[in-house]
């Protein structure tokens, strides 16, 4: 892409609505503006990390053997009615009337739908397990939206619901979405700690929230140090294997790690003094096991081995998509801006023409640009007639993983500066071996 003719509306100044750094770091770097209150536009650079995300989460669930669909974001008020959480849900719940004066919403979450799809077609135990999910933009009228994208009315979420014939297979699906999420998170540069919590309007008894640690998150977290050192890795795990998803999930939950509404001092002094951490985290992801709760009141049953109906055990499981962009924000980024990791970088290399026009320096940025290309990396040309320090400047902020310096003293001696957004590190050396490098 070039800048030159890129949609990217960068700000020189700190939008004073801006309290955390993410929602200021994504209004001057041009990646979203408010529409209204807790609503936003993606601009092309917020849409295209927003892309990113979005497509590590499919294939993350796609590993688990979980099935992507996608279910509307209006609903009919029937469903919510039949389950009783329609006047339960309270003043979040965004309640429309069409045309027909029929009482309509715009789906905070879809347990009721879903079921109500399930139960239309699913009529044996041997059609389980079934594992279905969608990324779909959710409404919560939150009272008081705020932090930009982290706690917004309009958000994209990733809603995946589990439908097993037992409580045990119910926990195997809670463990290998555990599994999932875990690395999908990782694969996004983040560490997401599950912590115990409270299951709130979804309801059931087992849940786990994944929290990224850090001091404008809005959660109150309590636990022990060492479970920061545990991380998933490369580890292969077959998500069929119940033992092996229990022993991820046991490992990964044995220490103690709470968020404050689950939260017990006594346990929590049983932890030696030097490990216990209080801290803040943003909940980038829940899971929840909630047995029947849906089933039951919806009909959602399968005919078990023995001939008799049987409420088919439930979970559903959530990850804040566009609540991660601006928590990857949080995570990574410097006084001068974003510092994006690979896996979600929008663009992998910056290239910066120091003498836009010079026909050595415009010839090498094209050829740079080619072939990042045809390597598969994608580059972000700034091509304007800028001067430099305003080029360098930009490109801190947007948080490329790497730049590419091209002018022509140095290209006299064969050489582009290429410079790593994280270290800060330069060095000059010939293109092509920038070019390696990046790749
Ligand atoms: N107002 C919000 N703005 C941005 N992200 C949100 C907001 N509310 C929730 N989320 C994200 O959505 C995730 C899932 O939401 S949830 O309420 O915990 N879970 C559910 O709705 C379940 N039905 C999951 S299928 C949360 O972990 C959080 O990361």
């Amino acid at each position: 892409m070039r800048l030159s003719r890129y949609f990217l509306p960068v700000l020189k100044e700190n939008p004073a609505e801006a309290q955390i750094v993410s929602h200021r770091l994504m209004l001057r770097a041009g990646m979203i503006k408010q529409a209204s209150a807790g609503i936003y536009s993606w601009l092309p650079m917020g849409f295209k990390v927003l892309r990113k995300l979005e497509n590590i989460v499919h294939e993350e669930q796609a590993r688990a053997g979980h099935m992507a669909m996608l279910m509307p974001t209006i609903q009919s008020a029937d469903l919510w009615r039949e389950s009783g959480r329609y006047d339960a849900y309270g003043a979040e719940m965004l309640r429309i009337k069409d045309r027909h004066d029929r009482d309509m919403l715009f789906t905070p979450t879809a347990e009721e739908l879903i079921t109500d799809i399930f139960r239309a077609h699913v009529g044996s135990y041997k059609d389980l397990p079934l594992t279905m999910y969608q990324i779909q933009w959710k409404f919560r009228d939150e009272v008081r939206p705020r932090f930009g994208v982290m706690r917004g009315r309009e958000f994209f979420m990733k809603d995946g619901y589990n439908f097993d014939l037992t409580k045990e297979d119910a926990l195997h699906a809670y463990n290998r979405h555990l599994v999932s999420y875990l690395r999908t998170y990782e694969r996004m540069g983040l560490q997401a700690i599950p912590m115990r919590a409270d299951s709130g309007p979804i309801g059931g008894d087992d849940t786990h929230e994944f929290l990224v640690l850090a001091d404008t998150g809005e959660s109150e977290v309590f636990y022990d140090s060492a479970v920061t050192d545990i991380r998933l890795g490369e580890r292969d795990i077959d998500y069929n294997d119940k033992d092996q998803c229990r022993a991820v999930m046991e490992e990964f939950t044995a220490l103690y790690a709470r968020t404050d509404e689950t939260h017990n001092e006594l346990k929590f002094n049983e932890i030696p003094e030097e490990r216990r951490r209080s801290a803040r985290g943003i909940e980038v992801g829940q899971i929840f096991y909630f047995g029947t709760k849906y089933s039951e009141p919806l009909g959602a049953t399968v005919q078990g081995p023995d001939g008799k109906p049987v409420p088919v055990h439930m979970g559903s499981h959530g990850i804040g998509v566009s609540r991660l962009v601006g928590a990857i924000i949080e995570a990574s980024h410097d006084e001068k801006g974003i510092i994006w990791p690979e896996g979600v970088t929008p663009y992998h290399a910056g290239i910066v023409n120091l003498k836009q026009g010079d026909a050595e320096a415009d010839a090498a940025c094209e050829s740079l640009y080619n072939a990042l290309q045809a390597l598969g990396l994608e580059a972000l040309y700034d091509d304007r007639n800028e001067r430099a320090g305003g080029k360098f400047a930009t490109m801190d902020l947007i948080g490329l993983p790497w730049r590419i310096t091209v002018g022509p003293r140095g290209l006299k001696n064969g050489v582009v500066e290429l410079t790593s957004r994280r270290s800060g590190e330069s060095e000059e050396l010939p293109p092509e071996q920038a070019v390696e490098k990046i790749a």
